[in-house]
């Protein structure tokens, strides 16, 4: 199974250890194609854009966006990018499983909550303590679908 997670970058990095978290969590699931969201080395400037250039950076993402099978989005901490994201796969028919922590005191945009459908957009309020078995019954409902 390929997973694109989603996670802030140049939004902020304050999640980077959940990111990492999370993703090491979806590795016992498949292949995380966006494995470079949570690392701890990439600051808020995002991945090296002189190098690699921010056309490269989308094309590639949005490439990777299509070859997944499910897309996990962590959406507490507000981002553009994770937003688009979410967008260009709704378009593209994925299904999503988005994660908010209300104890961060953010309301989450409507764009998100508003786009819940119980179906293939999954909008799961959690706390951190909680993170893996949400994971695990995502995962085993997803295997039995
Ligand atoms: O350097 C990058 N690399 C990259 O893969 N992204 C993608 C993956 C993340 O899920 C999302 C983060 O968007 P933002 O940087 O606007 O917070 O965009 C975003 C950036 C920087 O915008």
């Amino acid at each position: 199974m390929k997973i694109y997670f989603c996670g802030s970058i140049r939004g902020g990095r304050d999640d980077v250890h959940l990111y990492r978290k999370i993703v090491e969590k979806l590795q016992s699931y498949g292949v995380v194609l966006t494995e470079h969201v949570s690392s701890s080395e990439l600051s808020d400037r995002g991945e090296d854009a002189a190098a690699l250039g921010d056309k490269a950076i989308h094309d590639r993402d949005v490439d990777w966006l299509r070859q997944s099978d499910v897309v996990v989005a962590e959406v507490t901490q507000p981002s553009l990018g994770v937003g688009y994201e979410l967008g260009r796969a709704v378009d593209m028919e994925k299904k999503i499983f988005c994660l908010f922590r209300p104890s961060s005191g953010r309301t989450l945009s409507a764009m998100i909550r508003g786009a819940e459908d119980g179906k293939i957009f999954v909008v799961k309020d959690y706390s951190v303590d909680e993170v893996e078995n949400i994971l695990e019954d995502f995962f085993n409902k997803l295997k039995k679908a």
